[in-house]
This record gives structure tokens, C-alpha cells and sequence, in this order.
């Protein structure tokens, strides 16, 4: 359905932006599990993203078809994150992803070159100007993480039993033989004979049996394939070494430089690779914030170190989002920790109201083979289940053999998941301590929390949230309720409304009779629709019997100031 812009136009909008700064009046992304129309800011899981504005609902062509196909409370509330790298960078890739359902492409800036990514992202912005994607773009910085080099070839295989050297060297390519350079100049220094040294968490393993000036020789324990810039861990008597690192920078210089390029290139958001506290991620904030007055660049803390665990609540709480990061994660904890760690930032995330994606090696098998193994099916599931807010794909989407079929796979299983979430948790009650600061936002909490509640008692389709500032709608997705939500949202910046998006009456009655007018044209195959509204200025109630098509209010109001409305509307087209 072409789309109504909101100087009346007739285009297709895109859904699912982080924030309408270039975009204003366009859907945008998030990385929210909720899917909400509206989705003009990062909220937290669990609706379909869109506006409601004008009169008119705005989602991107996916979830269109996802609502049409699906139905309601069917559409997929995880979003899906996929690198993009030589596999995945051209035109038609970058298509076939946002058609599969890529809710962020996501740009590493350990590789390629500034051109390189500025290409991609342009292609990205390109893809949702014309086509009615609404395709997020995720900068991710490399971070003081010692690391290999570049490789000759795209990757190595290192053998059992064979001497590769690990060198702090500047070599000119080609490198010799076997041998291997390293990005710290301290590595060589701090690493001792008898070390053990992993790549990339102990993808492959190797014994440190010399050390000649510049030079490390090891000796290859675990074999397996070596990929360019792979991190590098050394553990000594069982414990990993991480004095020297730990000193290191969170954002490098060279970091820094990609995230002025970052700014730049207008993207949605910034990771942040080897977050130790919450400071760094005020000091980038508030670095972004004046660079780029109004910007609202979402700051991701990437959670892959010990000290990131040690001061998690306080990073997630600087922060605008989350990532377990566990290709490095699984470098720093031993691997059977990994999982606990993982549900526990999911745990926090959750109950700060901070969107949290789950990634690395969900798909692993499916870099090489069109098909996943179960085990990996089973780990999308569990990521699902815990309700991350969105998964990631890294090699299998950057290099892989397969992206999209890796992508059809998340996709696939995240429904199902969310599907059987429903039908059998359906009244399992959520843990969610208060997180108000005031009198005002607890009453906000509460109308949210019961809201969700209702709307699975009863079966909702949908939840429809009048919200300001966007607030309301990210408390609601904390909920994650069963159904989807619509997101109106009033925006009042100057900017906004000169170019008409200011466009909601205070009247919640009209704005819902505007909005199930709307809503209409995606649900012709039902019966009935129950939608529950939430208003936080007066308090409604608000229902009409199934056969009526407008608003029937039986309105109550209260000296809180807080709002619900239930309605059902009528089958508008013959089954
Ligand atoms: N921009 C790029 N150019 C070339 N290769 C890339 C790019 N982005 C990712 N890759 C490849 O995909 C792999 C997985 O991507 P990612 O998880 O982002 O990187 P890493 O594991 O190195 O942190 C990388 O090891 C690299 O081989
Ligand atoms: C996502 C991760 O970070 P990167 O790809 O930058 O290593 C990870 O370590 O899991």
C-alpha cells in the first residue's frame, strides 16, 4: 500500500528508523523487539514499527507484508541485524536482506576503508528512500582490542603441530610465510614462553614456544581457520592476561575518527566495542551531542569484557542499548559461562528498558553450509525466548556463503518462537521492578505494565499508545505484550512541525477514529480488531460494540491523567 507522507504525498515510507532527524515524518528504525508504528526512537522489544500520522499509518514495505500475511499479532517482533561485509555490500544483496527482513545493517569498522562504508551506507539510505525500506545503519567500533592483521587471502587454515609467528613487525604484503602480524606493540613484551594464545575466543590455539625480538613463535594446539583482524587473547596457568589490555583505551584514536565519520554519515547507531564503564559512553554522548546538535545517534555498549560485567547495571543504564557481544565475550569468560552471562544482560536490559541484541555465532555452520546445525537453531531460540530484542548476524551475513538463507533462518525461528510464546506463556507474569524516577513516570509504569496485561487477558490485536516523547511506548514494549502496538507520536520540535509532522489533535477520541479508519486497510481479512489505547493526559475508557466502525466512548476521567481505550472494529470486507 502506498503510503501517505506527511506533506500528503503519496510514497512509501520507511519504517523503522531510530530517530526522524533527516527523515522526519518517515518511519524509522529500531531495534525494538515490541513493534511499534512509530518507531521514532530505540525502544526496547516487543510490536510493528510505524507512524500514525496524518491519518495515515506508515510502516516499511516488510512489515506490510508481514502484517498482510501474518496478521497482527503474528509480525515479527525481533529485529534482525546483519553485518555487512564483501558478501553482502552490493545493491542487490543489500536488497535481498531488507526483503528478508534486516532491520539494521551493521558496519565493522575493523574492516574496510571509510569509502567502503560510506558506499554501503549510502546504498542502505538509497534502498529506503526508493524502495520503502526502513533499514537501520549500525557503526561498530573496533575498539583497544589487540588483534591479527590482514591476511593475504580472505582467510588461513592453521594446521596441528605447525609454527606460525605472531609479529609486531610493519610488514609490506605479502607476508612471509606462516607468519602473522599483531596490532598491539606491546603484545610481543607481555606475552612469555608457554602462554597460551587464542584467536578469536580459541577458534584456533597456539602455545608460545619463543620469543625473537619483534617476534613470537608458536606452536598451533587447536587448528582451524584464521580470518583477518581475529582478536587475540593469551592466557597464562588458566587465567586470561589482561593487565596491559585492560590499560588500554576504550575508543582509540582511530575510533575516534570513525566515529566523526559516523556522525557524518548521519548513522543510527554507534557501538561501542570493549566498554569498561559507564564513563566512556557519557563521554561519547555527550561528544556526539556536540558535534551534531539534535542528533540522536543511539550509543550501544557492546558487553565483551570482564570489566563490562563487573560494572554492567551502570553501563546499560549510560547507554542506549546493548549488545553481547560473545565472539569476544567467550575470549575473556570461559565458554560455559557465556550463556549465564548472556541471559543475565538480557535480564538487565530488560528491566532497564534498553533494547539488547544477542550476537555472534548464532549461525556459525551457515558461513559454509546452506543449512544451520540444530544446536544453533536451538541457541536462536533460547536468544528469542529470553526476549532479546534483536540478533545479529557477523561472518554469516559479512562472508558467508549463505546471508540469505542465514537470514531467512532467524526470521523463521524468531516467529515461531514468539508464536509459541504466546499461545503457551500467555499468562505467565514478567519480573519488572519499577524503574520510575518520579511520581509521574510511575503512574506511566503502572498504566503500561497493566496495559500489556489486559491486552493478553483479553486477546488483543492491538494496543494503540498517544504518547509525547516516546516514553510510553518503550515503557510498553518492557511489557512485552502479546500484541503489536501503534505508536502515535506528537512531535514538537520546531523542526518537526515545519514540515507538518505535528499533526495529532489533543483529542484522542478523533485521533483514534483517524487511526482505526487507517488501520482498516490492514486488517480486511478479520472479523474484529479489540485495540486498547493509552493516553497519559486524561483519562478514557473508551469502547464500541463489535458491529459500530467508530469509537462508541464510554468515557471516564480521573485525576490522575492516565488513559486506556479498548474498541473493536468491524470486518470491513466480506471473508
Ligand atoms: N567490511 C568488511 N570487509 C571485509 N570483511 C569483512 C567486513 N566486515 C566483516 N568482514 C568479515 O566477516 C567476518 C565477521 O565479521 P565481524 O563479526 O563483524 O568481524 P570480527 O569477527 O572480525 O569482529 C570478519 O572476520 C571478516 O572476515
Ligand atoms: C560482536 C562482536 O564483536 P566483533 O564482531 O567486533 O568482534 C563479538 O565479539 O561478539
Amino acid at each position: 500500500m502506498p503510503l501517505q507522507s506527511a506533506a500528503g504525498g503519496r510514497r512509501r515510507l520507511p519504517c523503522f528508523t531510530l530517530r526522524p532527524r533527516r527523515q522526519t515524518g518517515r518511519i524509522s528504525a529500531t531495534l525494538s523487539h515490541t513493534q511499534d508504528l512509530d518507531s521514532t526512537a530505540l525502544v526496547p522489544s516487543a510490536a510493528v514499527d510505524g507512524v500514525f500520522s496524518s491519518g495515515s499509518i506508515d510502516v516499511d514495505s516488510v512489515t506490510e507484508a508481514e502484517m498482510k500475511e501474518n496478521g497482527f499479532r503474528s509480525t515479527r517482533r525481533t529485529k534482525l541485524v546483519c553485518t555487512i561485509g564483501p558478501a553482502t555490500c552490493g545493491e542487490e544483496q543489500l536488497e535481498a536482506l531488507a526483503v528478508g527482513g534486516m532491520n539494521v545493517a551493521r558496519v565493522n569498522m575493523c574492516h574496510g576503508t571509510h569509502e567502503w562504508h560510506r558506499e554501503v551506507i549510502r546504498r542502505v539510505r538509497q534502498l529506503n528512500e526508493e524502495k520503502g525500506y526502513a533499514v537501520a545503519v549500525m557503526m561498530d567500533t573496533e575498539g583497544s582490542e589487540i588483534h591479527m592483521g590482514d591476511l593475504p587471502t580472505s582467510s588461513a587454515r592453521a594446521e596441528d603441530g605447525e609454527v606460525w609467528t605472531f609479529s609486531v613487525r610493519h610488514f609490506n604484503q605479502p607476508l612471509p610465510d606462516r607468519t602473522i602480524s599483531v596490532n598491539y606493540d606491546g603484545f610481543a613484551e607481555d606475552v612469555k614462553v608457554g602462554d597460551e594464545l587464542l584467536v578469536d575466543g580459541g577458534m584456533v590455539r597456539f602455545e608460545v614456544i619463543e620469543k625473537i625480538g619483534p617476534d613470537v613463535r608458536c606452536h598451533c594446539t587447536d587448528p582451524g581457520l584464521l580470518l583477518p583482524r581475529a582478536n587475540l587473547t593469551f592466557w597464562r596457568d588458566g587465567s586470561l592476561v589482561r593487565e596491559r589490555n585492560a590499560m588500554l583505551p576504550t575508543i582509540s584514536s582511530k575510533d575516534w575518527l570513525d566515529i566523526d565519520f559516523g556522525i557524518a554519515e548521519g548513522v543510527d547507531f554507534i557501538a561501542v566495542s570493549f566498554v569498561k564503564s559507564a564513563e566512556v559512553i557519557n563521554h561519547l554522548k555527550s561528544y556526539i551531542a556536540a558535534r551534531s546538535r539534535g542528533s540522536d545517534i543511539a550509543v550501544i555498549a557492546k558487553i565483551e569484557s570482564i570489566d563490562s560485567l563487573k560494572n554492567l547495571e551502570e553501563i546499560i543504564r549510560a547507554s542506549d542499548g546493548a549488545m553481547v557481544a560473545r565472539g569476544d565475550l567467550g575470549a575473556q569468560i570461559p565458554l560455559e559461562q557465556v550463556p549465564s552471562a548472556q541471559q543475565r544482560i538480557v535480564k538487565v536490559c530488560r528491566q532497564l528498558n534498553k533494547p539488547v541484541i544477542v550476537a555472534s555465532q548464532l549461525l556459525e555452520s551457515m558461513i559454509e553450509y546452506p543449512t544451520p546445525t540444530r544446536a544453533e537453531v536451538a541457541d536462536v531460540s533460547e536468544a528469542v525466548r529470553q526476549r532479546a530484542d534483536a540478533l545479529m548476524l557477523s561472518g554469516e551475513s559479512a562472508m558467508g556463503q549463505y546471508p540469505e538463507k542465514a537470514l531467512t533462518v532467524l526470521r523463521s525461528v524468531s516467529l515461531r518462537i514468539e508464536r509459541w510464546w504466546r499461545e503457551e506463556k500467555r499468562y505467565e507474569a514478567m519480573e519488572l521492578p519499577g524503574i520510575a524516577s518520579s511520581f509521574s513516570d510511575s503512574i506511566s509504569e503502572e498504566i503500561c505494565n497493566s496495559a500489556a496485561k489486559m491486552a493478553n487477558n483479553l486477546g488483543v490485536d492491538a494496543l494503540f499508545v498517544y504518547t509525547k516523547t516516546g516514553h510510553m511506548a518503550s515503557l510498553l514494549s518492557r511489557s512485552r505484550p502479546d500484541c503489536p502496538y501503534l505508536r502515535s507520536q506528537r512531535r514538537s520540535s520546531a523542526a518537526d512541525e515545519s514540515v507538518g509532522t505535528h499533526c495529532l489533535s489533543e483529542d484522542m477520541e478523533s485521533n483514534l477514529n483517524r487511526m482505526l479508519a487507517s488501520l482498516s486497510l490492514f486488517v480486511s481479512c478479520w472479523s474484529t480488531l479489540l485495540l486498547i489505547a493509552l493516553e497519559m493526559l486524561t483519562f478514557r475508557y473508551l469502547c464500541c460494540s463489535p458491529s459500530r466502525s467508530s469509537l462508541c466512548p464510554d468515557r471516564r476521567r480521573s485525576a490522575t491523567g492516565a488513559a486506556t481505550a479498548a474498541t473493536t472494529l468491524p470486518r470491513k470486507f466480506p471473508s
